[in-house]
């Protein structure tokens, strides 16, 4: 939808549409990537990019470029025109990071001569970029001059290096505004009760299943709160906090429910329950779980069915008879238009876990499909709504398909009746409606053929929510209580070596951390892996020391730490996606890049820390991304990154109950002083002075950041995909829905920044679009 109101016109070769990586991980199955792993390759064995000059002996003119030097690779010759000094090359010393740090002309104070003043980063262009010292032909097709190495032997700034070609990465950035955090009294949920699961009526087997095979005895309080209703019979609304034990809060009621039938459940019943989710992995998640609560009861069937399998295997396993049937609401419609063997005539259960999502992803039609579906089928059951964040919108839903149900709200503090005590800025804003990120669950491929259903009792189309009354109190969400919750304000240019740098903290230099990293887009996941992945990974010359002096001798044979890189996202092949989803389930270190469709529901054990890159959606959606560390009483950190004109984002979680702590942005970076692979050629570590740490903290970054743009810039079709990805990610960006757009707006947007966060050395000038009144009017289309 959003796509339609972009006229972007990037004209990427179509032949790079096939380029993917496999299994998430990081694998050359095409051009661009055997690309960077060469460039990785190089640097693993020391070159870094100068390579080619290693052995050579500078001389005093390899000091200088000159319109005489080709540049150094023959693939490079059309990246190697000159940018203008301003926007592409310039000292590091005079930007300040923040209104906190010193001010140019301070700094200039600090590194007078006299006081060992750093060299500067070279601003001209006749100087050596990292990339210029790669070897190759220049823009006049000649032999480049000799470069030196730009790898020390002294420890000091070498004289003969070249100097580093720098990205004005600290320069022009707006300020970074001081955040003042409004202070929130936080909802509290107790996660667990004292409760056995031994005080509920439960068939042995099924507790001793609980016990020995799911290694759970006591309740958590959405359990305990909502199984007794569930097996008393009635229809229920339940709300708790990401982590708390949903599943099994409707999943025992279910399976005691059913085995306890007369006469016994037979395949041939067909469905009796049917359990509704929003994507693929949750389905999987929650089968699994039935199936293992099942396992003393194997005459009662689970199945799964969802986007991405195959519909003929689906429809024979329908035929051989589903007792508890899992599915996406997409699938399950294609089903009930074409598939004739699936009968509802029997279901007594409906559940519709994360039921506020299923709404928002604009299935409401595929909703009422499903609700005609089973009125038609006739018979009496019974209906579930469980969530984290069940909003008012649901309440329709509950109208629609529910009889009485009860309310089951675990928070200490429901909504409605404490008014949190606030200070600072807060303001009310309410979300409306979410636009649907078109890619969430990747179930596009349905082809659903217009059969006709004839409801019995045919219902409304379920109303989405309509947008926020200014004057409305906005839903208060309760997070887990062990979750330490950051933000950080990022220029964007720095954005992409904040990322790294952060995942560098705590994958390179810290053990045991898994990390997820929600992204707006696709092309901007995929894009981010292989970019993250040929930098980060595997450089052997890494040295993990603190200081430069204590590098130890290249170590023979010992490995690099690498980073295991993975992604997810709804354009991914399903068997990847699994494939991916069980890697990350069983690894105890890595990162995974994501959309959305990670954010709801999935139960990955051990996460240690949530990176939203880009800000969600909404509020509720920040509740489900966190949501996916911290769960089940355990400790959990999230850090969500704001560019200085979203600081007000803060203001609306806080309008939510919701608190973050600053991290601030020279914290992250510092990490970058103790790796050697992205020094400069300053002298900077000799000295204890704070500003000299900084000055060595920026010039890093703006070597990291030159390896970024080196490898975006190693060919036409490197520097297409990347904008690419910026595309999806300024397309992602008019998606906030207006309640936001006082924040998220591309007004606001600073493209030449942007794109620097994508390695790219300009703003791509073809890239234009509709910001205003073609997306707003398809959101109203929309909201119809
Ligand atoms: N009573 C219990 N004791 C110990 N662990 C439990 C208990 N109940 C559930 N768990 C575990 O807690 C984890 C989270 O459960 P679940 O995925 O059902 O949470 P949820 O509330 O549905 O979360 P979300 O809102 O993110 O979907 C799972 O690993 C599950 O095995």
């Amino acid at each position: 939808m959003a796509d339609e109101t972009l006229m972007v016109n990037f004209s990427a070769p179509k032949k790079f549409k096939a380029y993917k990586t496999h299994h998430g991980s990081f694998k050359a199955r095409d051009k661009w990537a055997q690309k960077k792993q060469a460039a990785l390759k190089r640097k693993a064995s020391g070159e870094r990019l100068v390579s080619q000059f290693k052995h050579k002996k500078p001389r005093p003119s390899d000091q200088t470029w000159d319109s005489q030097s080709p540049p150094l690779s023959p693939k490079f010759p059309q990246n190697h025109k000159k940018h203008s000094q301003s926007d592409q090359t310039s000292t590091l010393k005079s930007a300040p990071l923040s209104p906190k740090s010193p001010s140019p002309s301070k700094q200039k104070k600090h590194f007078q001569p006299d006081q060992e003043q750093p060299t500067p980063v070279s601003l001209s262009p006749q100087t050596h970029s990292r990339k210029q010292t790669q070897g190759g032909q220049g823009p006049q097709g000649k032999k480049p001059q000799q470069a030196p190495d730009r790898k020390r032997s002294d420890g000091g700034p070498a004289a003969g290096k070249p100097a580093i070609k720098t990205s004005s990465l600290f320069k022009n950035n707006p300020d970074i505004p001081s955040v003042q955090a409004p202070s929130v009294t936080q909802l509290k949920e107790k996660v667990f009760t004292t409760d056995s699961f031994a005080e509920l009526d439960l068939h042995p087997h099924l507790l001793a299943t609980l016990n020995k095979v799911l290694s759970v005895t006591s309740m958590t309080s959405v359990q305990k709160q909502t199984i007794p209703v569930l097996l008393a019979g009635k229809d229920a609304v339940v709300r708790s906090q990401t982590g708390s034990g949903k599943t099994l809060a409707y999943g025992i009621p279910i399976v005691q429910s059913l085995q306890a039938a007369e006469p016994k459940i037979k395949r041939s019943d067909g469905p009796l329950a049917l359990i509704v989710v929003p994507t693929r992995e949750l389905a999987q998640q929650s089968f699994q779980i039935l199936q293992k609560l099942l396992k003393p009861f194997t005459w009662i069937v689970p199945g799964v069915l969802m986007g991405g399998e195959k519909r003929k295997a689906e429809k024979a396993r329908l035929r051989k008879g589903i007792n508890i049937l899992v599915s996406t609401p997409g699938r399950l419609v294609d089903h009930i238009k074409n598939t004739l063997s699936i009968v509802f005539s029997s279901v007594r259960w409906l559940i519709l876990d994360e039921a506020d999502r299923t709404l928002d992803l604009g299935f409401e039609k595929d909703l009422t499909v499903i609700l005609n579906a089973l009125n038609a089928g006739g018979s009496p059951r019974q209906n579930v709504l469980l969530s984290a964040t069940l909003t008012e919108g649901l309440s329709r839903l509950a109208d629609i398909s529910m009889k009485d149900p009860v309310s089951v709200h675990v928070s200490e503090d429901p909504a409605g009746v404490h008014v949190p005590e606030r200070t600072g800025r807060s303001r009310v804003v309410c979300e409306g409606r979410e636009e649907q990120r078109a890619e969430v669950e990747g179930e596009g491929e349905v082809e659903v053929a217009v059969a006709p259903v004839a409801p019995v009792a045919p219902v409304a189309p379920v109303a989405p929510a309509p947008a926020c009354d200014k004057a409305e109190q906005p839903e208060r969400f309760a997070v887990p209580e062990k979750l330490q919750q950051h933000m950080v304000v990022v220029p964007s240019k720095l954005r992409l070596v904040c990322l790294a740098a952060f995942i560098l903290a705590r994958c390179k230099f810290e053990s045991g951390q898994k990390l997820i990293v929600f992204v707006s887009s696709c092309e901007a996941v995929e894009f981010l892996l292989t970019l993250l992945s040929a930098v980060l990974v595997g450089q052997r010359d890494a040295a993990d020391t603190p200081t430069p002096k204590k590098t130890p001798p290249k170590s023979k044979g010992a490995p690099p730490k690498a980073i295991n890189f993975l992604r997810l996202h709804g354009n991914m092949k399903q068997e990847e996606r699994m494939e991916v989803f069980q890697e990350f389930s069983q690894c105890t270190s890595g990162v995974l890049l994501c959309t959305d469709v990670a954010a709801r529901g999935l139960d990955l054990p051990q996460v240690t820390w949530i990176i939203q890159y880009n800000p969600p959606l909404s509020a509720a959606e920040y509740v489900h991304r966190v949501g996916r560390t911290a769960r089940i009483g355990a400790e959990g950190s999230s850090l969500l990154f704001l560019t200085p004109a979203e600081v007000a984002y803060v203001d609306v979680l806080a309008n939510h109950n919701i608190s973050l702590s600053e991290m601030k942005l020279e914290d992250i970076l510092s990490v970058l002083l103790r790796d050697e692979r992205f020094r400069g050629r300053g002298r900077w570590d000799s000295k204890k002075r704070q500003a000299a740490v900084e000055q060595d903290m920026r010039e890093r970054a703006t070597v990291l950041q030159t390896d970024f743009e080196n490898i975006v810039h190693a060919s036409e079709e490197s520097v297409q995909t990347a904008k690419k990805a910026l595309q999806s990610f300024v397309r992602a960006y008019t998606t906030y829905p207006s309640g936001l757009k006082h924040i998220f707006h591309l007004r606001s947007l600073h493209l030449g920044h942007a794109a620097k966060s994508f390695g790219l050395r300009d703003a791509p000038k073809n890239l234009t679009h509709t910001s205003g009144d073609s997306t707003r009017k398809d959101r109203n289309k929309d909201k119809k």
